[in-house]
């Protein structure tokens, strides 16, 4: 029985997916899950959670590299929380991957299917065209850094100049950005005070079109002029060329970049990339593929998986700036889009207009209302959720269509999975799953998903599963404790427990059950969820429908 707290020595026995290393400790039974490792390394590790048949414990020391470990390549590497795999083999990556992902597959796929492996991204290095940087404290009390948060640090950032996921222009902007700012001496703003100015730095680089589009964001809590900083960037000798220098305010508690008002400093507030002979116009908050290059062969497996689209009508839900309907709509009958980022659904259709393609339709709203209210119906569903997945009550209306065939695309295998228990249970079976490796030398991977519908017809589907007649118990709450925290880390980096999330289920009157959680008696004190904790969860609760 290991101990909170104590210390030990293992093996890396393999790691799952995204970034969890099995260790094996020797005269222990079972395993630790420790991250931020790598297969065959011998790490020290205390044990900081216990819980049951669980333990999870924090890195101290890598005692020795594993055999697929090579040097470094950026001076970074072990501080920054970026690239936790850049150390192992490219080939290795790409095998780590798909048997990570093979195996959140198998384990809940229930029919023979077919796993056709993984697809590498053409460029290893340099491939990203966005980087969101953040300003904060490079140590405890200063200086200024921007750039990423220190690998399992809430707080710390490292100014990641020479960055292997970017191309030089970033360097040059961002150390421009950072030398201003610090000559300035304006304060960055202080995730626990709410106190503070400059928040993040987003820059966004076109592979095929060079066009550069940069974003500051701050809080309003400070009047700067950004003119000179404007001509500084505008000196900047780069390969690319700047098309906006835009400024963008936000005050809201949580960490993510959020847009609460834009102002266009010099230039426009958009670009263009280009992607299988098409052009999309991006703006600055709406999705687009990271990794151009990779997003090509992402969407040209997407194309084959869907296969003939000829005289059918395809619903792309959750369409970004509308990417995949484009490349689906010169051999389709009619491609409709659904988007929630309105300004990615004006990006779309003006990219659809660019493009000559008449036979695209682009909805903004949510996936989960909108379905209501669309009088066509789709002969084939593509699905590029976001990494959280499919809303547990989206997932029934989608599926209750019935049509023949749907391709999932999916950038978190695991939300994958859990939907593909909910899919299958609805008569669809997996036919065949591959990979793309759009983020070499992280732990994520695109996996793609062809689903074809049993035996069983259509119309018997849609009276089987209409949603009157489904079981809805196990959605009643909208969203399971678990998926409410991941949310909240991912969307926040904030780490709520059970606790708070009862707390505010009660004050918000979802059901919870009636002792879940509630002090043992009257006077034994209870931590409250404090109130950027509360925010975050209320957002995940409207997130999931819940209120
Ligand atoms: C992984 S991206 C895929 C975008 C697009 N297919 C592409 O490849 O560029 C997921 C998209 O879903 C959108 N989204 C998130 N939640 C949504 C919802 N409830 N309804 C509709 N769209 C949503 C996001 O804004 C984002 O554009």
């Amino acid at each position: 029985m290991m101990k909170k707290g104590e210390v030990y020595t293992g093996t890396v026995e393999r790691v799952d997916f995204p970034n969890k290393g099995i260790v094996r400790v020797d005269g222990q039974e079972k395993p630790v899950i420790v991250k931020n490792v790598i297969p065959g390394q011998k790490v020290s590790f205390s044990i900081c959670k216990s819980r049951g048949e669980r333990y999870e414990g924090r890195l101290l020391e890598v005692e020795e590299k594993s055999p697929l470990e090579s040097v470094p390549a950026c001076e970074h590497f072990g501080v920054c929380g970026g690239c936790i795999f850049q150390t192992m083999d490219y080939n290795e990556q790409l095998k780590m991957k798909a048997s990570q992902v093979k195996k959140l597959l198998d384990d809940v796929i229930r029919t023979d299917y077919e796993f056709e492996g993984i697809k590498a991204s053409p460029d290893v290095t340099g491939y990203r065209n966005k980087m969101e940087y953040t300003f904060g404290d490079e140590f405890k009390d200063g200086p200024l850094a921007l750039g990423l948060h220190k690998r399992s640090s809430m707080y710390d950032i490292v100014t990641c100049d020479g960055c292997l996921l970017v191309d030089e222009d970033y360097d040059r902007i961002l150390n421009c950005v950072h030398e201003h700012m610090s000559r300035a001496g304006l304060p960055f703003f202080h995730k626990v005070t709410h106190k503070g100015y400059l928040r993040h730095l987003l820059v966004r680089k076109a592979v095929k079109t060079g066009d550069i589009l940069i974003d500051l964001i701050t809080t309003t809590q400070m009047e700067y002029s950004l003119d000179a900083l404007a001509d500084e960037l505008k000196a900047l000798d780069l390969k690319g060329h700047i098309t906006g220098f835009l400024h963008t305010y936000n005050d809201s508690v949580a960490d993510a970049i959020k847009n609460e008002r834009t102002e266009i400093v010099f230039g426009q507030d958009f670009f263009y990339e280009e992607l299988l002979g098409l052009t999309f116009r991006i703006t600055p908050f709406s999705f687009f593929q990271t990794n151009s290059l990779g997003a090509e062969v992402l969407y040209s497996t997407a194309r084959e998986y869907i296969g003939t689209t000829k005289d059918k009508t395809v619903f792309d839900l959750y369409s970004g700036t509308g990417t995949i309907a484009q490349l689906m709509a010169p051999v389709a009958k009619k491609v409709i889009g659904v988007e929630i980022v309105e300004e990615a659904v004006v990006a779309a259709r003006e990219n659809a207009a660019h493009n000559g393609l008449t036979q695209c339709e682009f909805i903004a709203g949510d996936v989960l209302k909108v379905i209501d209210d669309i009088k066509d119906k789709p002969d084939i569903i593509i699905l590029d959720p976001p990494r959280d997945g499919i809303h547990p009550k989206a997932l029934p209306k989608i599926l209750s269509y019935g049509v023949d065939h749907i391709v999932y695309i999916s950038c978190k295998a695991s939300s994958l999975a859990r939907d593909l228990v909910t899919i299958q249970d609805m008569g669809y079976s997996v036919e065949k799953a591959c990979c793309v490796d759009m983020f070499p030398m992280t732990g994520n991977v695109e996996t793609v998903v062809l689903l074809s519908k049993g035996e069983v017809d259509s119309k018997k589907i849609r009276v089987e599963f209409s949603l009157e007649d489904m079981d809805m118990s196990e959605f009643q709450d909208g969203a399971t404790y678990p998926q409410i925290k991941e949310y909240v880390l991912e969307h926040t980096g904030l780490k709520v427990s059970n606790l708070y999330i009862s707390q505010i289920k009660r004050k918000c009157g979802i059901g919870v059950g009636k002792n879940y959680n509630l002090p043992k008696s009257e006077d034994s004190r209870q931590p409250q969820c404090p109130p950027e904790k509360e925010k975050a969860i209320r957002e995940a609760f409207k997130y999931f429908g819940m209120i």
